[in-house]
């Protein structure tokens, strides 16, 4: 065994799997211990990257270092290992509502500035749209990623079937997505013939060069992409789709995915709110820009502002939206018993998790009678939409998928080193005169790329780097190989970026052993078309996907097989040889924060945790030869393939076992295993007292953990709980923390 030090570095975030922390960390340490792994609680949360962020406002006391930049660090250092969890990705409802809870425990954070005028309030701006939306993970994806579900949760899934709604052939439900001006109509793709320096400018009509941005360093051999929306477009779709859907009948859906693409699709979110409600926007929109409106953030922001208005007044505005209302179709409820409409913010309905949701209640959402009904699912962008029409084709001909039978599709995704879509924030922009938008090398000055845009459009560069692509290909002819499976790339060759791509893909398998794979390069919709069929068959198939088909199908497939991402094993190599395991691939589920402290009952699941950690102490087993510590993984495993089969997952209910019993179990079955195993005997020597001592507890540990439930708790805050209270309720067994805390310094 090496004498290097060796970490696991677990990320601190938010809401539920931050309280699930509190109870599973120190059952970890007390394991990992045992094998000489450290274990370090690195704070990732929202609050703590606003605190990081803005030190020099704050006293001494309450400084704490930006441990992001640090993991981010780490990313690019061999022998790291980090297990991240789910965290919040901001909308700028959710940052206000953070400042505002820091700055009343004390902390004089400045305030958002919703309308920024002077170069303060601008600098400020730009300051906190760094912790605003998806902030944590692009950081940290210095490797391409590795999602699937393992066979045990499959076969638990196979033998527990989640349930599924029926889909009608008759169902109306459909996608609409925009048929010109969209960023794949107008898209220019180039592969880089050396290093270079470009900037991003818009030479005017009215003859300015506006640069947008001075300086970005390409490097030979990788992909740029140049695109734009269409303002005119997109605003002529959403009028036609609105009436289309008002005259059907059905109800009218809007799925953005604006925390990850959080310049553009907030843009494509307004443009939305405002042609639904164009008359009353056509009335008050004056009034609506001194109030410092801004719809982007949401219909709640625009209720919220108009609240400190004389009564009058808005009873006015609030009729006037009413009677837009009229001549609308009926909006799809994010929560039609508080009256939450898909408009009430960007990020209520993230389109990789609200798709599988709607396909997998046969194609129906809530309306705001709290009744299902069909929908129009709008998703602007025709890049990624198609897939989901496909599927919506397959499931009105074939019926639902039976979660039984159904194969599996693992994902290998392109995402290191922000790839694609997904790093192109810092270089999208809302034109603000007609003009032609251009890529120009800074030194040369030769124009690489340039387009026509008009005043409102929405264009962007993106970038893909040439070895995470390598990288990529390497990872899913390696797993093509591990599994034996057949991948497809989903690339689709009228793409100018993925002709490009699938150039690179073509060139780099000649260099790898594929002897015996089956490794095929389809377009999506054939794609999907292909997968499903083996699908239904009980056939397996790896996609191997950009970054936006990767985020999008490792919840689609995961919710349709096991009910949620939550449940996957979801692995990033590293290129620079160290491990980032994501723990799932799902959110950090609000809701059962709002259960814990009403009723003390934390229905989160922690199996995606569970799931990591094996993998993450696998990977240190085999850095360091370090062979108890490889033990210590594989009995995990087996202890969680147990948990499963003895049903000891959270429940929803109150007074049922939750992800604290969950927990409980799982170092019971861990211990156990340990006893149980004979390739280490003072292992399982070590491991004997503790195992003897939860098993011999076991009904009062349970009893214990079931009588704290049905009472409403404090944990002294939503973004920034008390570290004391999060414990105390987190852990409420006094016999099971004796047993766990005397092992563990044992
Ligand atoms: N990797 C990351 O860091 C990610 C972060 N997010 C962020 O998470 C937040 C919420 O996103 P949202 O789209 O609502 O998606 P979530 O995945 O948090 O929740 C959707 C639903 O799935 C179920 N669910 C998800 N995970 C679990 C689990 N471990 N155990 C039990 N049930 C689970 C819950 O259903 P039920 O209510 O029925 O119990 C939950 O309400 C946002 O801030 C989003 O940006 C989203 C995706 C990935
Ligand atoms: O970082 C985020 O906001 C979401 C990430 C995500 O959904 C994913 O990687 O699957
Ligand atoms: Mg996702």
């Amino acid at each position: 065994m090496s004498d290097k030090k060796q970490k696991i570095i677990y990320t601190g975030t938010d809401e539920a799997p931050l309280l699930a922390t509190a109870s599973l960390l120190p059952i970890i340490r007390t394991f990992t211990s045992a094998v000489g792994i450290d274990v370090e609680l690195s704070d990732i949360s929202v609050a703590a990257r606003m605190l990081g962020e803005f030190s020099e406002f704050l006293t001494e006391e309450q400084r704490v270092p930006d441990n992001l930049a640090e993991l981010a660090r780490l990313t690019l250092e061999s022998d790291t290992n980090i297990i991240k969890l789910p965290n919040i990705s901001a909308s700028v409802q959710q940052l206000k509502a953070c400042i505002k809870e820091l700055q009343a425990k004390g902390y004089a954070l400045p305030d958002f500035p919703e309308d920024p005028q002077t170069d303060e309030e601008l600098q400020l701006r730009t300051r906190y749209g760094k912790i605003i939306g998806s902030a944590v993970n692009p950081v940290l994806r210095e490797g391409n990623s590795d999602r699937r579900a393992p066979k045990a949760v499959k076969e638990f899934a196979r033998k527990h079937p989640h349930s599924m709604s029926e889909w009608k052939q008759w169902s109306r439900t459909h996608v609409s997505h925009m048929h010109g001006g969209d960023f794949y109509d107008g898209e220019q793709s180039m592969v880089l013939d050396k290093d270079r320096k470009v900037k991003m400018e818009v030479v005017t009509d009215s003859g300015k060069t506006e640069v947008l941005k001075a300086e970005i360093p390409l490097l030979k051999s990788e992909i740029i992409d140049l695109m734009f929306m269409s303002k005119k477009e997109l605003c002529e779709f959403y009028e036609r789709e609105m009436e289309d859907c008002r005259q059907s009948g059905i109800l009218f859906s809007l799925h953005v995915k604006a925390t990850m693409m959080k310049v553009s699709h907030p843009i494509v979110f307004g443009h939305a709110v405002k042609i639904y409600y164009k008359d009353a926007f056509a009335k008050h929109g004056e009034l609506f820009d001194e109030l410092g409106i801004n719809v982007n953030n949401g219909m709640a922001t625009l209720y919220e502002k108009i609240a400190e208005l004389p009564a009058s007044k808005r009873e006015e505005i609030e009729r006037d939206l009413r009677a837009c209302q009229e001549h609308r179709p009926s909006l799809a409820m994010v929560d039609s018993s508080r009256g939450i409409t898909n408009f009430h913010s960007p990020s209520d309905v993230i389109v990789d998790a609200s798709m599988p949701a709607m396909i997998r209640s046969g194609g129906q959402m809530w309306g705001g009678d709290g009744k299902l009904y069909d929908c129009k699912a709008v998703m602007p962008e025709s890049t990624f939409a198609r897939i989901y029409q496909e599927m919506i084709n397959f499931c009105k001909w074939h019926g639902n998928f039976d979660p039984v039978t159904m194969g599996t599709v693992p994902n290998v995704g392109l995402m290191a080193q922000k790839a694609e879509e997904y790093g192109s924030h810092d270089k999208t922009f809302e034109t603000s005169e007609p003009g032609v938008a251009r890529i120009t090398d800074v030194e040369t000055g030769e124009v690489l790329l340039e387009q026509r845009v008009e005043e409102g459009d929405i264009w962007r560069m993106c970038q893909t780097k040439d070895a995470p692509i390598q990288d990529w290909i390497k990872l899913a002819v390696r797993r093509a190989r591990e599994s034996d499976t057949p991948v497809v790339f989903w690339l689709d060759p009228y793409r100018p970026h993925e002709n490009e791509l699938i150039k690179k893909v073509e060139a780099c398998l000649k260099d790898h052993d594929t002897e015996g794979l089956d490794i095929q390069i389809m377009s999506q919709v054939r794609a999907m078309r292909y997968t499903l069929e083996r699908v239904v068959r009980g056939l397996d198939t790896i996609s191997a996907t950009g970054n936006i088909l990767r985020d999008y199908l490792t919840d689609l497939f995961p919710i349709l097989e096991l009910g949620t991402s939550a449940k996957m094993l979801s692995i990033v190599p590293l290129m620079a040889g160290g491990g980032l395991f994501e723990t799932g691939a799902g959110g950090s589920a609000p809701k059962h924060v709002q259960q814990l402290v009403e009723e003390n009952h934390l229905r989160w699941d922690s199996l995606g945790e569970f799931l990591a950690l094996a993998a993450s102490i696998e990977e240190l087993s085999l850095k360091f030869d370090n062979s108890k510590a490889g033990i210590l993984a594989s009995t995990l495993d087996a202890a969680t393939g147990r948990l499963l089969d003895n049903n000891r997952s959270p429940s929803r209910k109150v007074g049922e076992l939750d992800n604290r019993g969950s927990h409980f179990y799982l170092s019971l079955y861990w211990a156990e295993e340990l006893v149980k195993q004979s390739a280490d005997k003072d292992l399982a020597e070590h491991f004997k007292p503790l195992f003897e001592q939860l098993s011999s507890k076991e009904e009062q540990i349970v009893k214990e953990l079931a009588e704290v439930q049905g009472k409403a708790v404090d944990i002294g805050g939503y973004y920034l709980s008390d570290p004391e209270l999060r414990k105390a309720v987190m852990r409420p067994s006094g016999t099971f923390n004796e047993i766990m805390d005397s092992a563990s310094s044992s």
